[in-house]
C-alpha cells in the first residue's frame, strides 16, 4: 500500500523533528509522553489553476494551523510563509525528496512560546494544478496541553492556560485564523 508507506515516512519525519526540538529544549524526560499524545490527520488538496481577475489572490488565505506540526509536500511552488521582518517568502521545495515542516499553534502553546506558529498562505501561479499533501500532527483529544515547568520561569512566564484541543478547535472555527486564536483563547 503506497499511501501507507508514504505516510509512515512522514510520521517518522514528524517524530524526528519533535525529538530534535524537545532535546534542544532540554526536555528529554518528556519525549515519550509527548510523542504518545499524538494523532495524525492527512489531506490531499488539488488547487485548480486560477485565471482572470482573481489570478493573484491567495488560493488559501493567510492562517496558522491548529496542530503541533504540519508536514507539506507540494508538486509546484505556491506555499508562502511570513517571516519576522514582515516579508512573505515563497518556499521553493518541490523536489521529490523535500518536505516542508511548519510549526503550529499547539506546539507554540506547549513550548510556552519557544516555537512560534508559522503564518502561511497559498498563492498559486502557472498553468498546471497544484497538488499538495499534508500530514497534520495533533494531540489526542483528551490530552491536556500544558507547558512543561522547565519552560516556565521569571524570564518566561506561562503564556497559555492549559487546554485541550477539541475545545480550542470549537473556538477557532468561530473566528481568528491568523495565529491570534490561541492567544485569544487561552493566552495569559
Ligand atoms: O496546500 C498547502 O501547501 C498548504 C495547506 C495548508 O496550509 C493547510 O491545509 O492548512
Ligand atoms: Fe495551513
Amino acid at each position: 500500500n503506497v499511501a501507507k508507506s508514504y505516510f509512515k515516512q512522514l510520521m517518522e519525519l514528524n517524530e524526528m523533528v519533535k525529538r530534535m526540538v524537545l532535546e534542544s529544549l532540554g526536555l528529554n524526560n518528556y519525549i515519550d509522553e509527548f510523542l504518545n499524545s499524538n494523532v495524525f490527520m492527512s489531506r490531499f488538496t488539488n488547487y485548480k489553476v486560477i485565471k482572470g481577475e482573481n489570478e493573484n489572490e491567495a488560493a488559501l488565505p493567510s492562517h496558522t494551523d491548529s496542530t503541533y506540526l504540519t508536514i507539506i509536500k507540494q508538486n509546484q511552488n505556491g506555499l508562502q510563509v511570513l517571516y519576522k521582518n514582515g516579508e512573505w517568502i515563497e518556499l521553493n521545495h518541490t523536489s521529490p525528496n523535500s518536505y516542508i515542516v511548519l510549526s503550529a499553534d499547539v506546539f507554540m502553546a506547549w513550548t510556552n512560546g519557544r516555537l512560534t506558529s508559522a503564518q502561511h498562505k497559498v498563492v498559486t501561479k502557472g498553468d498546471k494544478d497544484r497538488i499538495s499533501i499534508q500530514l497534520f500532527s495533533i494531540p489526542n483529544p483528551d490530552y491536556t496541553l500544558k507547558a512543561p515547568k522547565e519552560l516556565v520561569d521569571e524570564e518566561h512566564p506561562l503564556m497559555f492556560k492549559p487546554f485541550m484541543l477539541p475545545e480550542f478547535l470549537k473556538y477557532i472555527m468561530l473566528g481568528a485564523k491568523d495565529g491570534s486564536g490561541v492567544k485569544n483563547y487561552c493566552g495569559l
